[in-house]
């Protein structure tokens, strides 16, 4: 699948978003390794930190169904430059997909910027660092 393709799938995720109090309507699509792509939408609650980004919806859909391979993730949202994933949602790109995948940030206006999981969390905590904690 290519990015344009995979960028108009985060646009049909972002029109399920739920955002009574935001506003901001967010849209992610996840290509898995087997070629499916994964919706997610943020889902917003009057308590509001039980907001789930878009970004950690479509993983935890992903992951709900088994699927822990990962090839490509767009983000869309009504940004003036391209959006910036929150730190939880990198967190966890972080675990669920080698450094090197792509991530394209994007927005309504057409402007896309393509980086990496890596460079979006540099350092992230991993499950490494819980292998030394345990050994000690
Ligand atoms: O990358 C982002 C940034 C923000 N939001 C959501 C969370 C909340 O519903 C709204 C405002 O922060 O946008 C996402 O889903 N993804
Ligand atoms: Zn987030």
């Amino acid at each position: 699948m290519d990015v344009k393709a995979l960028i108009d799938e985060s646009i049909v995720a972002r029109k399920n978003a739920y955002v009574p109090y935001s506003k901001f309507s967010v849209g992610a699509a996840l290509l898995a390794k087997d070629g499916t792509v994964y919706h997610g939408c943020n889902i917003e609650n009057s308590a509001f930190s039980m907001t789930n980004c878009a970004e950690r919806t479509a993983f935890f859909k992903a992951v709900s169904d088994g699927v822990h391979t990962f090839a490509a993730l767009a983000v869309i949202g009504d940004t003036e430059g391209p959006i910036s994933p929150c730190g939880a949602c990198r967190q966890v790109m972080a675990e669920f997909c080698d450094g090197a995948m792509p991530v394209y940030l994007t927005n309504l206006k057409g402007d896309v910027f393509e980086t990496t999981v890596a460079e979006l969390l540099p350092g992230a905590f991993s499950k490494e660092d819980l292998n030394f904690a345990n050994k000690q």
